[in-house]
């Protein structure tokens, strides 16, 4: 196991009150696998995320467990986290430009990531920048690695990002919404890149999304998330054709089909949760087509139940008629 998180929160300070973004997720991902985190926005994701890259904004304090191959990512120093962030674990974002800075030549900026981590003279370096440039399919990455980040359109920036985290070859990577801002045929290619980059490099990833959409077919497991908890886990494939939580079968009624009219697509009606205020039992109740005497009382525990997990106190045949 690569991966291993047991337990975690995330709990933020503010004048309001604490806000309870991240409720007691547990999961795990094995090297060279791709596990899709979703949910709508608020629910928790990227929090997670940061949670477990040591990334927390200041008013955030984490708790549980977090293992990366074997080592405790929650105890360690600022200095030791930082040669875990750059060597093991790397993350990308939706805003190439959160990673790449402007004034500086792409050639210099990856350079300096492997002159830092890798001790290389620039020379070799940046012929090392090109060499990845040229994995993620920038053409012409030799000449064009002296350019600035602008120069770029928005799609081969993400690609440079992309680059950038894996130049000191990471055995993990975030990706946290990593074609939001890019149009349907751009999003489709940087999917294409990252599925070619874990097959060439053996990367294990964890990509985070509120769009169903691209997770089928990109992703071994997905972990639908609400309310800063998991509500059902599972291998991907069976999870999209047989969604056992109403949340999820929400989610999936929400994602264009081209086999469907648009008019038919479907939001969950309501809002999501007030994470600082999260109800006593079930948080997606308010949402929920099946309401029990339980669910607002009585948090459903997340447990094994046909193959998968799920937290939920319908039963899945209650769940598969709604
Ligand atoms: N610094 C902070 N202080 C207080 N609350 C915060 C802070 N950062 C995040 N939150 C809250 O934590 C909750 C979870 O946020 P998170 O960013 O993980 O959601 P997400 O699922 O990734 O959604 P999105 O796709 O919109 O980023 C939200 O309610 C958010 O408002």
């Amino acid at each position: 196991m690569l991966l291993d998180v047991s337990d975690l929160t995330v709990t933020f300070r503010t004048n309001d009150g604490p806000v309870n973004a991240v409720n007691g997720m547990s999961f795990s991902v094995d090297e060279k696998e791709t596990l899709a985190i979703v949910g709508e926005s608020g629910s928790g994701k990227s929090q997670t995320a940061f949670a477990i890259m040591g990334l927390l904004a200041k008013n955030g304090a984490s708790t549980g467990k977090v293992a990366f191959d074997g080592t405790d990512m929650l105890g360690l120093s600022p200095k030791q986290l930082n040669k875990m962030r750059a060597q093991q674990i790397a993350m990308i974002f939706q805003d190439p430009m959160t990673s790449l800075n402007p004034y500086l030549r792409v050639s210099d900026q990856m350079a300096e990531v492997l002159q830092l981590h890798k001790g290389m003279s620039k020379r070799a370096a940046v012929a090392e920048a090109a060499h990845m440039l040229d994995a993620v399919r920038i053409p012409d990455a030799k000449a064009r690695i002296t350019m600035y980040p602008h120069e770029f359109s928005g799609g081969m920036r993400q690609r440079i990002m992309i680059a950038m985290a894996l130049l000191c070859r990471p055995r993990l990577l975030i990706a946290d919404e990593p074609t939001t801002a890019l149009d349907v045929t751009v999003q489709a290619q940087i999917m294409e890149l990252l599925a070619a980059i874990r097959d060439e490099f053996g990367t294990a990833m964890i990509l985070i999304t509120h769009d169903l959409g691209i997770v089928a077919g990109s992703c071994d497991k997905t972990l639908v998330m609400y309310g800063g908890q998991i509500m059902e886990q599972g291998d991907t494939e069976g999870l999209f054709e047989h969604p056992s939580h109403p949340y999820t079968k929400g989610l999936l009624r929400a994602v264009p089909r081209i086999d469907r009219d648009d008019d038919e697509l479907l939001t969950i009606a309501g809002e999501p949760p007030d994470m600082s205020n999260l109800p006593k039992g079930c948080p997606f109740m308010p949402r929920c087509d099946i309401v029990k005497d339980q669910c607002a009382v009585v948090k459903p525990a997340l447990q094994f139940d046909g193959g998968r997990k799920r937290a939920c106190h319908a039963d899945r045949a209650e769940v598969a008629n709604v």
